[in-house]
């Protein structure tokens, strides 16, 4: 007898149906069960019973649309944010934040035992059944938050477009005017709504983009529009440094030729308390990437500098920063911590963007080796061992799946490997280079779950032990999770 019966779908679009929430989804949304039938609710709490409204089946699954709290969780609390319905920049603001840590925590767990078929310890850390000759479990740590969770991003890219706004009435009737705006895209869309404040952003931002909106009004800058591909202004980008006080601006413009650029400049630099560096970027591409390839300083600074447990950086446009500073120390702090240095080992960091990790690092080893895919970012990485009277980093720019290979045929040993990849994760020859070189510990500090555990399964395979794992909440009230986790070389590898 055949099992494979085609499953048809218990539940139709309209629909009403009652709903036990017993997950949420990588993105947020609640997961249940009706007649079976797996249905995403956005809204909806574990441990809720909800009535919704069936909107779209598919072949396995649907998505439903809250109607009602039938039973409420004892972990929903009111989304302080009042546009937090309609904007999809964060996920989890209707869980408290003690909520929120736990299930970043179960969400790195989860992935572990699905995706990396590791066997995790219990919450308290007891690897509880051990049998005699058995792996030791992973320990996964309490997610690390915030005292405050609230204004720690200290960067905003904000999408800006043109709205008819009501002017006013005559004789003929009421007439509108066409303005620039800029704010965020509507969940799931790329409507954008216009907005002056959002209460993960640090105030400055808030502050400097609304300025820069004003003005862009005042000197009719147009807003690049997605379907016609005209336009100028495409987004304002801003950075501050939490410890430096210091902004930088990015228009980021669909052409090279901005109009009045002076005036722009002069009132900018007018309005904006220390503004150190306003930069354009050019992105004449039909594309959702931000940023284009040419880049070129408008006036002042090409960088900004900021700190991080007394180490200074340079960050120039292009190069990545972790958005949160505060729990930035704590993550570095604890990958050092994973490295277990004396003081002579050689290490290599991985992904090192602008040498952050490299120069925590660099305090406590004998040489650190950093690699990083943008060029500029390894020139602020130079910059900033400079700046520190940090000698024992070097950088060297390029994909680190080629550049390491070509280290390890040089003759570098490393006794620690740090990496800190895109979400994507590790490149597969990165893996296979690591597992050649044999340090006798990996950090891997990563931004996604998923692919942490993927890349983690290969390391273990290859030989090594994943010892312990601690998430860190970098983006309080979004979905997403940062994390560190130590591996080990075991003996026989
Ligand atoms: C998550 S960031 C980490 C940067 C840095 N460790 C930090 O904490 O600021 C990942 C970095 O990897 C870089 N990158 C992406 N693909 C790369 C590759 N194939 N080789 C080297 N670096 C790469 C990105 O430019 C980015 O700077």
């Amino acid at each position: 007898m055949s099992n494979n019966k085609v499953k048809v779908p218990t539940v139709s679009k309209n629909d009403e149906v009652v709903v036990d929430i017993v997950g949420l989804t990588h993105e947020g949304e609640g997961v249940g069960r009706a007649d079976g039938f797996t249905l995403f609710i956005q809204g909806a709490l574990p441990g809720e019973r909800v009535r919704a409204k069936v909107l779209k089946v598919k072949k396995t699954y649907g998505y439903a649309k809250l109607q009602e709290l039938l039973v409420k969780s004892a972990d929903r609390v009111d989304a302080p944010c009042p546009i937090y319905k309609q904007c999809g920049g964060c996920q989890l603001q209707h869980l408290s934040y003690e909520g929120q840590l736990a299930w970043k925590r179960q969400h790195v767990v989860d992935n572990l035992e699905r995706i990396g078929k590791l066997r995790v310890a219990g919450a308290d850390g007891a690897s509880e059944g051990l049998v005699g000759g058995e792996a030791a479990a992973v320990i996964v740590h309490p997610t690390v938050g915030m005292d405050e969770p609230w204004r720690y991003r200290n960067k905003a890219s904000v999408p800006m477009g043109m709205a008819a706004v009501a002017m006013g009435g005559d004789g003929d009737g009421l007439f509108s005017e066409e303005r620039l705006i800029g704010g965020f895209y509507t969940r799931g869309s790329h409507r954008i709504i216009d907005m002056d404040e959002c209460m993960i952003q640090h105030s400055h931002n808030d502050d400097i983009v609304a300025r820069v909106k004003a003005i862009g009004r005042e000197l009719g800058i147009s807003a690049y529009n997605e379907e016609t591909g005209r336009g100028l202004l495409r987004h304002v980008m801003t950075r501050v440094g939490f410890v430096s006080g210091e902004a930088m601006i990015v228009l980021i413009t669909n052409g090279g030729h901005i109009p009045q650029v002076d005036s722009w400049i002069k009132m900018i630099r007018e309005a904006v308390p220390n503004v150190k560096s306003i930069v354009q970027n050019v992105n004449k591409r039909d594309t959702n990437v931000i940023f284009g390839d040419e880049t070129r300083v408008l006036w002042g600074s090409e960088v900004i500098y900021d700190e991080l447990d007394g180490i200074r950086f340079a960050i120039s446009a292009r190069s990545f920063y972790q958005v949160n500073p505060v729990q930035t120390v704590e993550l570095y702090r604890k990958a050092v911590e994973y490295a277990a240095l004396t003081g002579k080992e050689r290490v290599i960091d991985a992904y090192c963007g602008i040498g952050t990790i490299s120069l925590f690092l660099a305090r406590q080893a004998g040489h650190v080796y950093g690699v990083e895919i943008v060029p500029e970012a390894i020139a602020d990485a130079e910059r900033n061992a400079k700046l520190n009277g940090i000698e024992n980093a070097s950088f060297e720019a390029g994909p680190a799946e080629v550049v390491i290979p070509r280290w390890r045929k040089e003759g570098i040993v490393p006794d620690v490997i740090v990496v800190d990849p895109p979400r994507k994760g590790c490149d597969e020859a990165l893996l296979e280079t690591i597992l050649a070189m044999r340090p006798e510990r990996v950090v891997y500090v990563s931004c996604n779950p998923s692919t942490l555990a993927r890349d983690l399964r290969v390391l273990e395979d290859g030989g090594y032990r994943t010892v312990e794992v601690q998430p860190v909440d970098m983006f309080p009230h979004t979905v997403h999770v940062e994390s560190v986790a130590l591996l080990v070389r075991e003996s026989k590898a």
